[in-house]
């Protein structure tokens, strides 16, 4: 199993390419099973999570073919990835593929909605939470569909199509807005969804479906309204740049100090996020290019944060946002909100040194002078690139176990961070 050997203490100088978002490639790579022409998907990203995502696809028999090309300006690769599901061959998504990736369940609801049935095993994804799937169930049924759940599978059937409704969400759940609005393109009528997700990546989502044909709107904000229509055509659609990669490598910066630009990074995407890295006492400057994230000689300030659905501070940055805290010079509050296990990271960071204590759902944080570098293991996505940023600071050698994690949702990250100074490699075993 892969490992990340990091030396820590040098400071970060350069440039880092920020890749296409994982959490908008795997919805619009879902998308192309709504349509038999084909998704020209740009900008997609080379993660385990979206090779994950393309074989379960292929099981439905969805084609694909990747054009890559280097690009020599940033060394990045922007890939762009079509997809063809000319027959669905297969309305079964099976536990094997399902329960390694939580986004697979999502493809219940273009089956549903082009096929008239779905049987998809319950799914997988991060241990940061109960996750149940819920509001995808009670959503989906407002929309007219039977739904069972049996034997670790939601069977669900609409063989007459699915009909436009009202569905107030009564939790804001990023992945059941997706479905919904994926769904409803198709149905008979018009459907409106309350209390919607406003991610950026339900906005990339609902352009790519109008670039389709659909008709939707309101998108980004809490009511979405879709008109159901009889088909949808292929279209060629840009993956967003990553927020989460972005708010992550701009916070091993404030660890580090130094200065970086963040190639093709949006500010608009994660304003909250760069507000409390600023606080920290980092200078951020949003480029026509993307974003320059400097620290020089002064020290960290503590930051209290809370993590909110967008557009709050996100729950995908508070491990890495806890990381950056370890060495503040003072005790910041970090509380999380969307998932209920989503600390376990502190145990981690606590071999590195740092003084973490949990009360509730909020961790408290007492910034330490040193932290001192431990072999650590990675829980989770986040978690895992948590103890890259303590240990890009810590003295010494940090190795990182179970780099698994890391590859689902961080692409070329030794790369990126050798590339502006780091002292990191890819120990293979
Ligand atoms: C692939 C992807 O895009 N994953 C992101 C997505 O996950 P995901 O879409 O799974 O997260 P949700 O927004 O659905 O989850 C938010 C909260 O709602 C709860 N819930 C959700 C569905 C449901 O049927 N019932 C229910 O109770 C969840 O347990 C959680 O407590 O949004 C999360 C919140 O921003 C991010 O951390 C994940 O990185
Ligand atoms: C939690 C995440 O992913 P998933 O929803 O696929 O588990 C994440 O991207 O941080």
């Amino acid at each position: 199993m892969d490992r990340i050997r990091i030396v820590g203490g040098n400071e970060l100088k350069g440039s880092i390419p920020i890749s296409g978002a994982k959490n908008a490639a795997l919805p619009l790579m879902i998308a192309s099973l709504l349509t038999d022409e084909t998704l020209s998907l740009e900008n997609v990203p080379h993660l385990a999570d979206v090779e994950q995502l393309t074989r379960i696809l292929g099981n439905h028999g969805v084609d694909y073919s990747v054009n890559g090309r280097r690009e020599a300006q940033n060394s990045t690769y922007a890939r762009t990835v079509n997809f063809t599901a000319k027959n669905i061959v297969d309305t079964t998504a099976p536990y094997e593929l399902v329960s390694k990736m939580r986004a697979s369940f999502w493809v219940i609801g273009p089956l549903l909605a082009r096929m008239g049935e779905a049987r998809v095993s319950l799914p997988g994804g991060c241990a940061i939470g109960t996750r149940p799937v819920d509001l995808f169930i009670d959503g989906l049924r407002a929309l007219g569909a039977d739904i069972e759940i049996e034997q670790g599978y939601a069977h669900a059937s609409a063989p007459k199509g699915l009909v436009g409704n009202r569905y107030v969400f009564p939790k804001v759940s990023v992945g059941a807005t997706h479905v919904l609005m994926m769904a409803a393109t198709l149905a008979h009528g018009q459907t409106v969804l309350e209390n919607a997700a406003r991610e950026p990546e339900i906005v990339n989502l609902a352009e790519c479906l109008n670039a389709m044909g659909a008709k939707v709107s309101g998108a980004g904000t809490p009511t979405i309204v879709i008109d159901g229509v009889s088909s949808l055509s292929g279209a060629t659609h840009q993956v967003i740049p990553d927020r989460i990669e972005t708010g992550t490598y701009a916070m091993a910066v404030a660890m580090t100090g130094g200065d970086v630009i963040l190639e093709g990074a949006r500010a608009d995407l994660l304003e909250s996020a760069l507000e409390t890295i600023a606080r920290a006492g980092v200078e951020i400057t949003p480029l026509n290019s993307g974003i320059r994230v400097r620290r020089n000689g002064a020290g960290i300030q503590p930051v209290d944060v809370t993590t909110e659905p967008f557009p709050g501070f996100p729950t995908d940055l508070q491990a890495q946002f806890m990381g950056l805290m370890t060495r503040a010079n003072g005790r910041s509050h970090i509380t999380e909100t969307i998932f209920e296990n989503r600390f376990m990271h502190v145990q981690e960071l606590a071999r590195l040194g740092a003084k973490i204590t949990l009360s509730g759902q909020t961790a408290i944080v007492d910034g330490v002078q040193k932290l001192k570098g431990a072999p650590v293991m990675a829980t989770d996505l986040r978690a895992s690139v948590s103890l890259v940023i303590a240990g890009l600071a810590a003295e010494g050698e940090t190795v990182v176990n179970r780099v698994y994690h890391l590859d689902r949702g961080f692409e070329r990250l030794e790369e990126k961070l050798s590339g502006c100074g780091a002292t990191i490699e890819r120990l293979s075993s």
